[in-house]
């Protein structure tokens, strides 16, 4: 038992202790460490992640690195700079197992202290100085119906017949959109189709279903992304950024028939990808693809140039993951685990958020680059300005006009940040695309914006506002002016014979700032039912 808990402390130090080049859900996998063990050395290294500058804190405050030599146990290492093991160990003391097991020195001593340590943080948390330790919010489980698999009747039958009884929809403590799901029950969301909440710490571990791909583990805010996409039957998609591919089955669900090309650049997580597609029967729609899609052709006569929808979930931070995970298997883990890496303990102004925030707007750039493109859907599950409003404003302003901001699925209440401190363009952002929260929506945090073309005028031109934007902005002039052109004519043909109505809506909306042609694209959401789809209007 001692000789597992020091593994366990031992790997998740190696992983919490390295630079994070391979990414914190490969090291994991990496770490040698027994299939059996995967799931707490998963929860020791999140718990750590999350709360290592909490738990330094309060060993500085209760005097530890203040400790002569002599006080150490013997063969213990010197605490400054504090060894990863350190931190490891006393979050396991303070707020993992709260218990102190294991072999080594450093385990002595945080043996030795556990006591007066308790009471530091007693007395932070009294004082307001560990909001960090608040214990994190206990989610409900989610799980998605995988229509390809199962109706919404067959789901409901099967969480029957694991004794769960089905209850409406109640809010809890959090808001009108949060969610409290009592023991024994589970609940239809009432805003995301085919979900379904059960109560916290669930085990599905061994349910027929879930293996069987039918039921999919999917976090709420997870459902949001293809919900905006909201791609049709037979559609063209690419999803340019799919690994473990949650969103891009979900799209596939919701088409039933079509094509979606998923991108995924990281070899591992390809292949991840690909047994999820075909666990869950997508294989008839999905097309899991290796590569950058930073190189996918954006040419008028390319590959694919027919494609209207694209949805962008790149790698972030990983901020908004804010849910204790307590998997009850590794392969629940892993099904559920969208996050690509990140510690998610970035700092919001660190120079690795805005690398982050550079390589989202030049995916995002280069989605709007593809000739056909009509929707694109950009989501993040980071909570941080810089990686969500912040690249939407930096995105419209290099589009040059070509796209704009449209709602985003308009029923979901929790909107974008105000700009309560004056910021004009934020507050024109805000209520069009969407946030989650934690105990506002019962669910990780989150961020989705969908955004919607414009009928571009003829040489409207393209003006990149971030120097990472110019190369796709440059290939985007090209497709640009065939698209243009084509545009062009179909207009003058229309003009002849309805008299300009469409042009006189969407010119405009193509000239005016960001805001105006906010409220433009909200008119165009609501136009398809009289004139026909909104995504027909390239
Ligand atoms: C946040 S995860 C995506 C989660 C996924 N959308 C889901 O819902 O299951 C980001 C993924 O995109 C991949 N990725 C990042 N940039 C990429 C790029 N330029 N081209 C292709 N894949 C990329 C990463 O390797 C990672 O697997």
């Amino acid at each position: 038992m001692a000789r597992n808990a020091q593994l366990l402390i031992d790997l998740a130090a190696q992983i919490t202790g390295s630079s994070h080049a391979l990414g914190i859900k490969n090291q994991l996998y990496a770490s040698g460490c027994p299939p059996a063990l995967l799931p707490m050395l998963t929860a020791l290294v999140q718990g750590v992640a999350w709360s290592r500058d909490q738990l330094l804190a309060c060993a500085q405050e209760d005097g530890l690195f203040a400790l002569a030599p002599s006080e150490l146990p013997p063969g213990c290492p010197p605490l400054e700079p504090p060894p990863a093991e350190l931190v490891v160990v006393l979050y396991e003391a303070l707020l993992g197992s709260r218990r102190v097991r294991g072999t080594s020195p450093i385990v002595e001593l945080v043996r030795r202290r556990k006591a007066s340590l308790q009471q530091t943080l007693a007395a932070r948390r009294k004082r307001g100085a560990a909001n960090a330790y608040a214990p994190t919010p206990k989610l409900p489980r989610y799980l998605r119906v995988n229509f390809l698999r199962m109706s919404d009747a067959q789901a409901r039958s099967h969480l029957d017949s694991l004794g769960l009884r089905c209850a409406p929809a109640a809010a809890g403590p959090g808001g009108p959109n949060s969610l409290r799901v009592d023991k024994g029950t589970y609940c239809a969301d009432p805003l995301v189709p085919g979900l379904f909440a059960l109560p916290p710490g669930t085990s599905l571990h061994g349910d027929g279903a879930v293996a069987r791909g039918e039921l999919v583990l999917q976090d709420r805010s997870s459902c949001l992304s293809a919900l905006a996409l909201a791609p049709p039957a037979g559609a063209a998609v690419v999803d340019t950024c799919a690994s473990p591919g949650n969103k891009t089955l979900h799209c596939a669900a919701l088409m039933g028939r079509g094509r979606v090309t998923a991108f995924e650049r990281d070899p591992a997580r390809l292949a991840t990808l690909r047994r999820r597609v075909a666990e869950q029967a997508g294989e008839m729609i999905v097309e899991p693809r290796a590569g950058d899609f930073l190189a996918a052709d954006t040419s008028a006569d390319g590959e694919f140039a027919h494609v209207s929808h694209v949805l962008v979930d790149p790698s972030c931070s990983g901020s908004g993951l804010a849910a204790a995970r307590e998997p009850s298997s590794a392969s629940e883990f892993a099904s559920i685990d969208e996050h690509d890496g990140q510690s998610g303990a970035l700092a919001p102004d660190s120079a690795e958020v805005e690398a982050l925030a550079r390589a989202q707007e030049r995916l995002v750039l280069h989605a709007m680059a593809l000739p056909a493109v009509r929707v694109v859907v950009y989501s993040t599950c980071s909570v941080y300005r810089r990686e969500n409003e912040d690249v939407v404003l930096r995105v419209l302003r290099a589009c040059g006009g070509r796209f704009e901001l449209a709602p985003c699925l308009p029923s979901w209440p929790h909107r974008g940040l105000d700009g309560a401190d004056g910021d004009a363009e934020l507050r024109r952002v805000a209520p069009l695309v969407c946030r989650a929260a934690a105990d506002a929506d019962s669910t990780n945090g989150f961020f989705v914006a969908r955004f919607e073309r414009v009928l571009p005028p003829a040489h409207a031109p393209v003006v990149s506002a971030c120097a990472a934007g110019e190369a796709v902005a440059r290939a985007a002039r090209k497709a640009e002016r065939k698209a243009a052109r084509k545009a062009a004519r179909k207009a003058e043909r229309r003009a002849t014979r309805k008299v300009g109505e469409k042009l006189a809506w969407a010119a405009p909306a193509a000239a005016a700032p960001v805001g105006e042609r906010s409220s433009d694209a909200q008119r165009a959401h609501k136009k398809p039912k009289a004139r026909g789809s909104s995504d027909t209007r390239t």
